[in-house]
């Protein structure tokens, strides 16, 4: 298998490429989202996600084959990305608590030769989280520089009651779908 680039800084997406043995480099694509003024979740991963890899595409070119990807947390149709602080990381995770939640992440992965995007969601109905391990959990600084400030296989895991889609679109990034154009 080809080795790729992972035009991102995140450490889950370049763990989540690790478990699947996909061979990759890293390399951050350089986009502020912050740039951009869009409340829908859908079109702002995706436009996040566009905006991460024509960053890179402005500094790089495609004699390797480049992956770049979004995720944002939805709930009660709001956008919940990263915390700025332990404060907003308590108000975002408490709107999931109890709640339904969407994980959407989108991708583009581009070689010589194609372009996949895929824009995938991961949706859970969370029981309602137990206010002492929330507690440990923002004392923890775990959530730091995850959407959601949530991890769907560490602090959530135990307040699944149900699941629709895959876990790594979910942390960051739908590998199970990359995988088939990974020959290409
Ligand atoms: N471990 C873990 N990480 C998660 C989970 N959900 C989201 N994340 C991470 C994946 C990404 O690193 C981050 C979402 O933020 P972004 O999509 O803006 O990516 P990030 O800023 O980390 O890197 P990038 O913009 O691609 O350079 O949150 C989860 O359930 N578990």
């Amino acid at each position: 298998m080809q080795t790729i680039v992972l035009g991102s800084s995140s450490i889950t997406r370049a763990e989540l490429l690790n478990k699947f043995e996909v061979p990759f480099i890293q390399r951050d694509a350089g986009f502020d989202e912050e740039s951009l003024r869009i409340s829908d979740p859908a079109h702002f991963v995706y436009h996040a996600t566009k905006g991460k890899m024509q960053s890179y595409l402005e500094k790089y070119d495609l004699e390797m084959p480049v992956l770049c990807a979004d995720t944002v947390v939805t709930a009660n149709g709001q956008i919940l990305r990263k915390a700025k602080d332990r404060a907003d990381a308590k108000r975002i995770l408490e709107a999931q608590s109890g709640n339904t939640v969407s994980i959407l992440s989108c991708m583009i992965y581009k070689s010589k030769t194609i372009e996949l995007i895929d824009l995938s969601t991961t949706d859970y109905l969370f029981l309602p989280f137990d206010t002492k391990a929330l507690h440990d959990y923002l004392q923890s600084d775990e959530w730091q520089g995850k959407a959601g400030a949530c991890m769907v296989e560490g602090f959530c895991k135990s307040y699944i009651k149900e699941v629709v889609g895959l876990e790594s679109t979910a942390m960051g990034l739908s590998v199970e779908k990359l995988l088939p154009f990974l020959t290409f």
